[in-house]
């Protein structure tokens, strides 16, 4: 990535420093559970990456709040509760939802008396049946593909206080959105959202994702990293997730391997990497935070948005 003008950038060695340690106290148990829901995870980024991240997030938060109790008494309103929301964006493939849990998982661990949610945007997408419909099943992740009003209406319940808010939830199981399946959204002091749009502008909508965050980080790395990371998982769930009958790609699982690795490039290069190209990309300089992998998934550089 190039050196841009409105962000700092930091190298591995310069962000581990921002962190004060002890901020965030992680215990022998806290690193277990992280490594059991992903063994890939290097810890060093954990403490060199995500605990100043954390420790970054924690510092806005905290004048969120500030800025809500003011912003309720200069009002002269009671002061209605409001998540703090976190975007977190990117390819498919690279990374996102993995780095989505674990800021959850520090979050938690920082304010255990706090509630702290994570949803993903994919539950938003029309149903395969909708998507036939309108001949975009070739275009699944592009903004069109995404029922947008009704995620603007999801977050405008949660960040208005609604007790109560639904997010349908997607199966990569049966690669499709769950009918009447939801991710219930309780009050939340902290919300992270994930998905490729959520940095997105959408064309013929007022209001965006983006309105509604306090605070974005876009995971990036090069195409053609991506690409092997994409085939890596795609190889790993063959032998997993994909074993199932009833899973969307069993007769792949099934059937010559080799063909199946070739579908998987060809979905790859005919949908996810035009969708990043066009769509995914272009958001990258609207985040608050960039976080650069390089082999491995390791994070080498750190951008931090100046304004
Ligand atoms: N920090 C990481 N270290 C090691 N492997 C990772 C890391 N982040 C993601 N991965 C692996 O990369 C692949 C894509 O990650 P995932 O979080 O599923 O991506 P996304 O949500 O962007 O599609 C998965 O196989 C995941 O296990
Ligand atoms: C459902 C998705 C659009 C969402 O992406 P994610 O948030 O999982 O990175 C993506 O996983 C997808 O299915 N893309 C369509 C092409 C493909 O099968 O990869």
């Amino acid at each position: 990535m190039k050196e841009q003008m409105n962000y700092y950038r930091f190298s591995r060695d310069q962000w581990k420093r921002f962190y004060r340690n002890g901020h965030v106290p992680l215990t022998a148990e806290n690193l277990h559970e992280i490594k059991a829901f992903n063994d890939q995870i290097s810890l060093e980024d954990v403490r060199e990456i995500y605990l100043p991240v954390t420790h970054l997030l924690q510092a806005k938060f905290e004048h969120y709040l500030s800025w809500r109790a003011a912003e309720s008494s200069f009002l002269q309103q009671k002061n209605k509760q409001s998540p703090f929301i976190i975007g977190v964006s990117g390819s498919v493939a690279v990374g996102k939802s993995t780095t989505a849990r674990l800021l959850e998982i520090l979050f938690k661990y920082l304010y255990p008396n706090r509630r702290t949610q994570l949803i993903t945007t994919d539950g938003f997408l029309y149903s395969n049946a909708e998507l036939k419909k309108m001949q975009l099943m070739e275009r699944k992740g592009f903004p069109e593909s995404y029922n947008m009003p009704r995620l603007i209406e999801f977050l405008n319940d949660v960040k208005s206080g609604q007790p109560l808010a639904k997010a349908p939830m997607y199966s990569h199981q049966t690669y499709d959105v769950v009918p009447n399946r939801f991710d219930v959204i309780t009050h939340p002091d902290i919300l992270i959202i994930e998905g490729i749009n959520v940095l997105q502008l959408p064309t013929n909508q007022h209001i965006y994702i983006s309105d509604f965050t306090d605070f974005s980080v876009y995971v990036d790395a090069d195409a053609d990293l991506i690409e092997t990371w994409y085939l890596e998982r795609f190889k790993a769930l063959m032998k997993t997730a994909f074993q199932d009958p009833l899973n969307y790609f069993y007769p792949w699982a099934i059937g010559d391997p080799e063909a199946a690795i070739k579908m998987a490039k060809g979905v790859w290069h005919d949908v996810d990497l035009k969708n990043l190209n066009d769509y995914i990309l272009p958001t990258r300089n609207r985040a608050d935070l960039i976080l650069h992998k390089v082999a491995h998934h390791l994070i080498d550089a750190v951008y931090f948005r100046k304004y």
